[in-house]
């Protein structure tokens, strides 16, 4: 049967009588209900797909008559009669949620996916019932983004900015990720750290419409039908947050979203996945954050986080439900939990679903490139340095392992020897063999000999680190004494600052470059602008996982791989750093800029997929002649498409 009840977008269906919305002008006539084929059980039938058939055409037209009657009614002294009720409407009167479906005229200019403004040509304006709707002139692709960027620019509050870039992604994703690729170096401390932490410390307040799926504790027992009823079936990624280490911000519970939302569109325009196979989900299960509790704009459960089997039953739930629902191959990616959930959900769900820690492991391969890279730089191999990091967290001891893993290869020791180079701060100070009673599982593999020591500047001195990690998640630790001291032990010491967003910085680079008289050679997880000094431009690096998720996350999928393994990290981090051109390596960079990302993106998936073949854990076969040109003809285009 048809209803008018249910609201669904037609936009994906194929041509009825070869047009893309299905029903002709006449047809569409005052249109403005959803036709839905529901199922026996009430539900609509496949979203995605042929909503309209042949058969039930008739009675959508039906259906649309009786509407277009009611639309007649209009009356002549000025008024318009209220056919729906609206005027009168209170809260406690219950009525249909009657919505529009059908893609072309108005709807058209609605609909993100098909969209395009003024770059609609006459013919399709034509064709499509946009006349009168547009103004006169047609516009290029190329001019629309000029003009946005022009009014993005006019922005002083990078917030404004953020949120301007929200509307065009609702508006017209074309046009979005087009801006996004060719200014990508503009626009990513945009969409992305440092103001995206910004977007989730206020997201109560700047919410509009959903992004992607909140599924709260009120939704367990009902995750599956949840995830039915995002209007996309064909998912490839998704990125999951509960909403507990939001960046180095801490529990923004669910105002997290932003963070899945933001690493998403990094995913298609870093790495070519089409947005409709990307699913941003945030976990509600409450929040420790006492402000947001108390918040009237908070737009999450408000109840303190939910712990134990309580949690784990939902994340449970949750994933079965994403496996039943797109099969083996969506890949998962878990983002910014706490860490006292992430390890454990990582190795619970690793070895039966596509599941990947950006935080832990994509930070670790990122970090291990520069690492790689920095080798012509300082003439050194990975096993001559001396590590010391400040935070010992996911990201610190995700990264340490990953260092561990390369240098036991490279040289053929155990892991254990390996792991002796490395140390770790906490906020109890240098993580030592007296301590480990006491330790986190993570941090146990790092206890090494050693006495006690509180100070960061005192561990320097002691350790004597070539290379210093920040991954503490507070701001200006990277003191002027501690960059001193790494520059009194150091010709070219690596000073890597790697939280987020701008404020949890260990250090600035204007300060890592003065205090270390432009000897440091630093990269930051939150980009910095470069710095004069000595009459001499400095060029920071960005040190973020967003140089390896997207194509590591292209990768697996056009490998069609099953699991993650380690050394498919390793493959990425090859490639990131084959990356790094002389060029770069003269400004003092240990990573590439950003601009050309999609091209290393290519070859970061390249190689994860070879590695994934080689592992067999890739199920497209026969494996694709020349990966690279494969990842590169796979990876999503925001070209307008024409319309018929
Ligand atoms: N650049 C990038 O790509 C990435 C950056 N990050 C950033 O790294 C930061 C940390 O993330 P993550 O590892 O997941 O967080 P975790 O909470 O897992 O770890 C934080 C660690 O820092 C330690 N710490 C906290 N305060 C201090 C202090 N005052 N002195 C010394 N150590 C301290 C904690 O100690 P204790 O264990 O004792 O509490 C803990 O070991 C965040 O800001 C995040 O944004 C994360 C991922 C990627
Ligand atoms: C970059 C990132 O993933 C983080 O700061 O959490
Ligand atoms: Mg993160």
């Amino acid at each position: 049967m048809i209803s008018l009840q249910r609201c669904c977008f037609l936009q994906n269906t194929p041509s009825v009588s070869g047009r893309p919305w299905g029903l002709s002008h006449s047809e569409r006539k005052g249109c403005v209900l959803v036709k839905v084929a529901l199922g026996s059980n009430g539900r609509s039938g496949d979203r995605t797909g042929s909503v309209l058939t042949e058969s039930n055409l008739k009675e959508a037209r039906e259906a649309e008559a009786s509407v277009t009657d009611l639309n007649a009614k209009s009356m002549v002294g000025g008024g318009v009669e209220d056919v729906y009720g609206e005027d009168t409407a209170t809260e406690d009167q219950q009525v249909t949620p009657w919505a529009v479906s059908v893609a072309s005229g108005y709807t058209l200019l609605r609909d993100p996916h098909h969209n395009k403004g003024l770059a609609f040509n006459e013919k399709e304006r034509d064709a499509h019932y946009l006349r009168g709707l547009l103004p006169p002139a047609v516009v290029s692709h190329d001019l629309q983004v000029r003009k946005m960027m022009n009014n993005i620019r006019q922005y002083q509050v990078p917030l404004q900015k953020y949120m301007a870039m929200m509307d065009l992604q609702e508006r017209n994703g074309k046009l979005f990720y087009k801006m996004l690729i060719d200014h990508v170096e503009e626009l990513l401390p945009i969409v992305y750290t440092p103001t995206v932490g910004e977007a989730c410390q206020k997201y109560g307040s700047i919410f509009k419409n959903p992004q992607g799926l909140f599924i709260s504790l009120k939704e367990k027992g009902k995750v599956l039908e949840v995830l039915r009823n995002w209007p996309e079936r064909r998912i490839q990624v998704i990125v999951v947050t509960d909403g507990e280490r939001i960046l180095g911000l801490g529990d923004l519970g669910c105002q997290g979203m932003g963070i899945p939302v933001g690493k998403l569109s990094l995913y298609t325009a870093l790495g070519g996945i089409r947005p409709s196979a990307c699913l941003p989900v945030t976990i509600d299960v409450g929040t420790n954050n006492e402000e947001l509790l108390k918040d009237e704009f908070y737009i999450g459960l408000r109840q303190r986080r939910a712990t134990g089997q309580e949690y784990a039953e939902l994340l449970h739930e949750f994933m079965t439900a994403v496996k039943q629902n797109y099969g083996e191959k969506v890949l998962i990616q878990f983002e910014d939990f706490a860490n006292h959930n992430a390890f454990d959900l990582l190795a619970k769900y690793g070895s039966t679903h596509l599941v990947f820690n950006d935080d832990i492991q994509g930070t670790a391969s990122v970090v291990l490139a520069g690492l790689i890279a920095a080798q012509k730089l300082v003439g050194k191999t990975l096993a001559d340095h001396t590590f010391l990091f400040l935070g010992a967290g996911e990201a610190g001891t995700g990264i340490a392992e990953l260092i561990a893993l390369e240098i036991s290869k490279q040289t053929n020791s155990s892991l254990e020897d390996a792991r002796k180079k490395i140390w770790l701060v906490d906020s109890r100070g240098l993580i030592v063999r007296d301590r480990i009673e006491s330790l986190q599982h993570f941090k146990k593999p790092w206890a090494h000999r050693h006495d006690h020591i509180k100070e960061l500047v005192n561990a320097v001195k002691a350790i004597k680190p070539t290379v210093l990690i920040g991954t503490s998640g507070v701001g200006r630790k990277f003191t002027k004494d501690v960059v001193e001291a790494m520059a009194s032990i150091n010709e070219r010491p690596i000073i890597l600052a790697l939280s987020n967003p701008t404020s949890q910085s260990e250090c600035t680079a204007e300060e890592a470059y003065t205090w270390s008289q432009g000897r440091a050679i630093f990269s930051s997880g939150s980009p910095f602008d470069p710095v004069e000094y000595g009459g001499k431009t400095f060029v920071p690096g960005q040190a973020n996982n967003a140089y390896i998720f997207p194509g590591f996350g292209l990768g697996l999928i056009i490998a069609g791989a099953i699991r993650v393994h380690e050394d498919m990290l390793l493959a990425a981090s090859e490639a990131l750093a084959s990356q790094v051109t002389e060029e770069n390596f003269a400004k003092g960079l240990i990573y590439p800029p950003f601009k050309n990302i999609r091209k290393i993106s290519a070859q970061i998936a390249a190689n994860v997929a070879s590695k994934a073949y080689e592992l067999g854990l890739a199920t497209r076969l026969p494996q694709p002649e020349n990966l690279v040109k494969y990842a590169e003809s796979c990876m999503f285009s925001p070209a307008y498409r024409t319309y018929r």
